[in-house]
């Protein structure tokens, strides 16, 4: 982030052959982009997203609308080109790649996905621990490694992904402890519960706050309340930050591991942006907490990445726009 460059983009967008501010937000997104470059004309070639996936011990409370097989099963769809993402992503030059660090069952070695599973799924958050520091460690740097792949092959701007039944109980846990919300907060319907689900979500949610304590450091509360993807996704972004990458986000799971690695490197906010505003309550609180404001508003709640990448159309255009000629250079009159 080079505030230098964000001066000099500043001066250019004042000179660009348009009214002041009349591309509205975009035109912050290009300042940042400039900054994050080092260059006044930033450039913005292909994605990459990596979706990273795993199981929850939490299912056993009643949490999700669907069984915990859902999980491998969309996996498997990943692979074979079938899911959301996968279609969004051929529409947004974006590689997709398959991260298991936690799916109970057996996956297939396949080119895209990446198989390093810290364990088959985490233990019952509402219980006990997730899983202990060293398997969150573990999972931190199966993020990384892919992440490091995916900037190797070629990736210009970095989103992350998630795949778990059962994982929006894991992510308000994760977001509650670590911007300090009640859980009636950051709980919602995730893949669809009633009533009766919210509340289990929310009272095991109540449970693994209760066993927290202040001394804990932001990778031992993760630990605590999992889940292995999230603490995968803070690799992802920590990685992604530490080669200079622009980082966007998606919805409610990836956020909550987004903010665990904001927590640990604070400076990586500058990198983010919020690639939409998922259905899911919770996800306003944290993209609030970060200052970011989201690119997209259209009622999503699937995960997998899919806001994030189909926000990455718009950042290249965002991009683009300090490359517009000025008003000398094009010979329109100023008002
Ligand atoms: O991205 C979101 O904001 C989002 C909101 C609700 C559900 N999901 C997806 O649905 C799954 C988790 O939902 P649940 O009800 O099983 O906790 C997981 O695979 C997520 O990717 C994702
Ligand atoms: C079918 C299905 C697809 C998903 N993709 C991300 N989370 C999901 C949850 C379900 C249930």
């Amino acid at each position: 982030m080079d505030p230098e460059v964000f001066a000099q983009a500043r001066l250019r967008m004042d000179q660009l052959t348009k009214p002041p501010r009349a591309l509205g937000y975009l035109e912050e997104v290009a300042l940042r982009l400039a900054a994050l470059q080092g260059r006044v004309k930033p450039e913005l070639g292909r994605g990459a997203v990596v979706v990273a996936a795993a199981d929850h011990g939490v299912v056993a409370e009643g949490v999700s609308a669907y069984p915990q097989e859902v999980t491998r099963q969309m996996v498997l769809n990943f692979l074979r080109g079938g899911a959301a993402i996968n279609q969004f992503a051929l529409a947004a030059d974006c590689a997709v790649y398959v991260l298991d660090v936690g799916v109970v069952g057996e996956l297939p070695d396949h080119p895209g996905l990446l198989k390093r599973k810290v364990r088959p799924g985490t233990a019952n958050l509402a219980q006990g621990p997730a899983m202990t520091p060293e398997e969150a460690e573990r999972a931190l740097l199966a993020g990384r490694e892919a992440a490091r792949r995916a900037i190797a092959e070629g990736a210009t701007l970095l989103a992350a992904g998630d795949m778990g039944i059962g994982n929006t109980t894991a992510a308000a846990a994760l977001t509650a402890a670590l911007l300090g919300l009640p859980p009636e907060a950051v709980v919602g319907r995730g893949t669809g519960v009633g009533e009766e689900g919210l509340r289990r979500k929310r009272q095991a949610v109540a449970r693994a706050l209760a066993r927290l304590h202040p001394g804990m450091g932001p990778l031992e509360v993760a630990a605590e309340v999992g889940g292995l993807e999230l603490v995968a996704i803070a690799g992802i972004y920590l990685e992604g930050y530490e080669a200079g990458l622009p980082l966007v986000l998606d919805g409610f799971p990836v956020t909550a591991g987004a903010l665990l690695a904001w927590k640990m490197a604070p400076g990586l906010r500058d990198h983010l942006f919020a690639g939409h505003l998922s259905r899911e309550p919770g996800h306003r609180h944290q993209l609030e907490a970060l200052g970011l404001r989201p690119l997209l508003d259209l009622d999503l709640a699937l995960g997998e990445g899919t806001g994030a990448v189909l926000a990455m159309p718009l950042l290249r255009a965002a991009a683009r726009i300090l490359h517009m000629a000025t008003f000398q250079e094009a010979g329109v009159s100023r008002g």
